[in-house]
């Protein structure tokens, strides 16, 4: 049955999918990647393609932006339709010196400044991890895709994008934290509460510390090959 925000129906949505924030991303990977596609949701101008990879039944979604947003997708896909694994192909801004534009930062976890880490269980701060068997696919497809710019690690879901704590940065550095984002902590924390599976692919589109190689806003939309092609594997491992 539909919920309030996904139109489409029984059936109409693979188990598997990828899920990057932005609209019109999802529907360029719709298109770029998978056969036989068809568009079975638009609330909100949040498209839900459905179509093939490589012979098997995958979906294309958009989470939009943020914790609420990416919340109410991901469980109403994990709770109403059967959706079983979902892998977010989004872009992050790099905290870590190690990590460069372009490469790829791929989510063991997600530390967060959002309330969804304190509201589940009375008194206790959650640490919200991603599924470890996505998490092996994923370094053998990149293991088998390229050996360079490949990172794996913390990132940091916050709930601002516009942030000007120093401070923050240089503690979850500290940590080995690779990169900012604004959806993985939502989206495992979805996984987790619904018995499901989630996994975290960026691309780095931009350096807090360097700010003179960001990426444009055309190209936030359109170079994520290297993640969609790990993200893919990783769903169908
Ligand atoms: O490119 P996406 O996947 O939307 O990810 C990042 O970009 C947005 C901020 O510009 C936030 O959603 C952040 O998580
Ligand atoms: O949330 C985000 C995403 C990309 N770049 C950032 O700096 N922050």
């Amino acid at each position: 049955m539909p919920t309030p925000h996904i139109s489409a129906e029984p059936g109409q949505i693979a188990p598997l999918m990828m899920m990057p924030g932005d609209p019109k991303r999802a529907a360029r990977i719709a298109q770029e990647y998978l056969d036989d596609v068809e568009l079975v949701s638009d609330v909100r101008g949040i498209g839900c393609w459905t179509g093939t990879y490589q012979g098997t039944p995958m979906s294309v979604m958009a989470s939009g932006m943020g914790v609420p947003s990416t919340s109410i997708y991901a469980t109403e896909l994990f709770r109403f339709y059967g959706v079983e694994r979902i892998i977010r192909v989004g872009t992050c801004g790099g905290m870590h010196p190690k990590v460069k534009v372009g490469d790829t930062v791929i989510a063991t976890a997600a530390h967060t400044n959002a309330s969804i880490s304190t509201l589940l269980v009375p008194g206790i701060n959650l640490s919200w991890a991603s599924s470890y068997p996505l998490l092996r696919g994923a370094m053998d497809a990149a293991a088998g895709l390229t050996d360079a710019g490949i990172h794996a690690g913390p990132v940091y879901t916050s709930d601002l994008f516009y942030l000007a704590r120093p401070e923050i940065i240089s503690g979850l550095v500290a940590l080995g934290t690779l990169g900012v984002e604004m959806e993985s902590a939502a989206l495992f924390a979805a996984a987790q509460q619904e018995g499901a599976e989630a996994l975290t692919v960026l691309t780095v589109s931009d350096h807090l510390t360097d700010g003179s190689v960001d990426m444009t806003a055309e190209e936030r939309e359109t170079l994520y090959a290297t993640a969609v092609k790990i993200a893919a594997a990783a769903l169908l491992s």
